[in-house]
């Protein structure tokens, strides 16, 4: 099992060790002046160091986990692997949501768990739930800590201590089947570590989602994550052949490859359960082949609207590639000028003379064997043409690929410099999706304006399937340094009563957490509650497992 690096408290990145200083930034090493200007004057803005205090001075209070149940887990797992200090508690505290980010950095772990223990086995886990069923102990599987959701927020209604399971002791391959194209892991790998794996054997698994050098397996599965391929390659649930669920009421086996007509399927039911009813202590994948050869390229649109009719083209003749972002005019704008050098400037020249100023970006990207993808995009190019698009090349394709995984790292000095920075995302039919992307606009832009001061709401479609597609959605705006929490919760409470009466659903891909469960009985019914509660109550019978998330109140 190799060491993965951890991330950082206050934001995202690698950071060991702890630090014991605020990190310096400056926005003028990170952002084109060009940049800058438009952020200012969009926003009304004016930039101001609002650093985050010094990890040493985070405040989190005592542990309250009973001596007598240190001692009985210490039994169980031995003395290494049941954790009180302080900074392993810190490291385990919540998420990285905006909101996650903002206590963090306002020195506030008050939602630190009691401990963190480390089982490093299926069996060691069912023990494990178990003694705390037995103890009343809550338990939170911790993966990666990228929830964005409030997933490891660790609320319990019953306020008993509650504990982090960390799943990174479970990190390896335990079992590779190539004819059968199907990899068995522990919950706790991470992708760039899976890939490592496959590498030698031609393979490779391309679930990418922008969280992919900490988010672990075990954690896209309990939250339904969809990666940047997953156009072509599949949501995360659509590659999980099979999985163990270890549950305080004994373990479940799940999914049967390739494929049964054995009743409902019940892997379903694990998927996207959150730690609710229990740990995923093993994951079955299917894995393909890596790509002999791969194709990234831009197009432009005039209007948001054509983009959107071009892809529902694509996806109505099965021509969507394996990639699909199509940015608003909005989020081309912004991109265009972040991008520094020569080439965006050629760029943004091209696309005036071409009458495409406020034009929208599409990144498309194709994988596979070289026959095949040269036909889907000579199939697919003739399509675009139609609907209107001009073909800007390989070059932005490349940029976009390059840089995929860079969003997270300027959202720290965004923060820095005093703005809120935080993203939301549904899913909405083609004929539905103007409707829920003009009233997510509409909603957030009313809640966060305010004496001159104005968000930037920038949006993409990055996931297409034939009925419809996702909606990504990143706003900017002036922080409220009194404020900063209520302001966001204020919008986000407007943008998700926008977009779930226009049509769209509670969540793409980011799952349910703490954040989303008050809307949850909308998006599935009374009924549907009451079902899952009835489910969780049988594996579950005391209430353990992250009580904070998914189910409502
Ligand atoms: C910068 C950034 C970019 C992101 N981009 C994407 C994206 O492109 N696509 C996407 O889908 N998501 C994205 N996310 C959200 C997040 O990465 C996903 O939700 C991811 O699946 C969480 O994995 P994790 O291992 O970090 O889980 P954690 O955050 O540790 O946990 C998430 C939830 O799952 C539970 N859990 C974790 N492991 C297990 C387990 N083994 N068994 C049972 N329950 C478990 C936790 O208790 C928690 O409720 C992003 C997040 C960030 C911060």
């Amino acid at each position: 099992m190799a060491t993965q690096p951890e991330l950082t408290i206050q934001g995202w990145g690698p950071a060991d060790p702890l630090p014991s200083s605020a990190p310096d930034s400056d926005l003028s090493d990170t952002l084109p002046k060009a940049a800058r200007r438009y952020l200012t004057r969009e926003l009304g803005w004016s930039p101001r160091p609002t650093p985050p205090v010094a990890v040493a001075d985070i405040r989190l209070g005592p542990s309250r986990l009973p001596e007598q149940a240190r001692t009985r887990l210490v039994e169980l797992l031995g003395e290494d692997n049941v954790r009180t200090d302080r900074e392993s508690r810190l490291r385990r505290a919540g998420g990285k949501s905006y909101l996650d980010l903002l206590r963090r950095r306002e020195g506030d772990a008050s939602d630190a768990p009691c401990a963190v223990v480390l089982p490093g086995s299926t069996e060691e886990t069912a023990a494990l739930l178990s003694l705390c069923s037995e103890l009343g102990i809550v338990v939170v599987p911790f993966g990666g800590g990228t929830s964005v959701v409030g997933g490891l927020a660790g609320v319990d209604p019953d306020d008993r201590p509650s504990i982090s399971v960390d799943l990174s002791r479970m990190s390896s391959v335990q079992s590779l089947d190539v004819p059968s194209s199907l990899v068995t892991v522990g919950p706790g790998m991470r992708g760039p570590a899976l890939e490592q794996a496959l590498d030698e054997h031609g393979l490779t698994f391309g679930h990418l989602p922008q969280s992919w050098e900490f988010a672990t397996l075990g954690g896209y599965a309990a939250t339904r994550s969809a990666g940047q391929s997953s156009t072509g390659v599949g949501r995360f649930d659509e590659l999980v052949a099979g999985l163990t669920l270890t549950t305080p009421s004994g373990v479940l086996e799940l999914g049967h490859p390739p494929a049964t007509a054995a009743g409902p399927d019940l892997l379903g039911v694990a998927l996207g359960s959150e730690g609710t009813l229990g740990i995923i202590t093993e994951l079955s994948l299917r894995v393909r082949p890596k790509p002999a050869t791969s194709s990234y390229e831009g197009w432009s649109f005039r209007s948001w609207v054509a983009g959107l009719a071009a892809l529902q083209q694509l996806a109505r003749h099965d021509l969507l590639p394996d990639v699909v972002r199509l940015s608003d005019a909005d989020e081309t704008r912004a991109n265009l000028l972040m991008a520094s050098g020569t080439g965006a400037k050629l760029l943004r020249g091209s696309l005036r003379a071409r009458g495409h100023a406020d034009g929208c970006l599409l990144v498309l990207g194709w994988e596979g064997l070289p026959p095949l993808v040269r036909a889907r995009m000579k199939a697919a190019a003739a399509s675009l043409r139609d609907g209107g698009a001009i073909r800007l090349g390989p070059k932005v394709g490349q940029a976009w690929k390059k840089n995929r995984f860079h969003g997270p790292y300027l959202r720290d000095q965004l923060m820095d410099g005093g703005l809120l920075v935080e993203t939301l995302e549904t899913a909405a039919t083609w004929s539905a999706l103007p409707t829920v992307y003009d009233a997510v606009r509409r909603a957030l832009r009313e809640s966060l304006t305010r004496a001159g001061r104005r968000p930037l709401i920038m949006s993409h479609v990055s996931h297409g399937y034939p009925t419809g597609a996702s909606l990504y959605v990143t706003v900017l705006a002036d922080r409220d340094e009194t404020l900063p929490i209520q302001q966001w919760l204020t919008a986000k409470r407007a943008a998700t009563d926008a977009l779930l009466g226009a049509g769209g659903t509670l969540t793409h891909h980011h799952a349910v957490g703490a954040d989303h469960r008050p809307w949850m009985e909308r998006e599935i019914g009374p009924l549907g509650v009451e079902v899952l509660r009835a489910v969780k109550e049988r594996l579950d019978p005391n209430g353990i497992c992250n009580p904070g998330v998914l189910l409502p109140e």
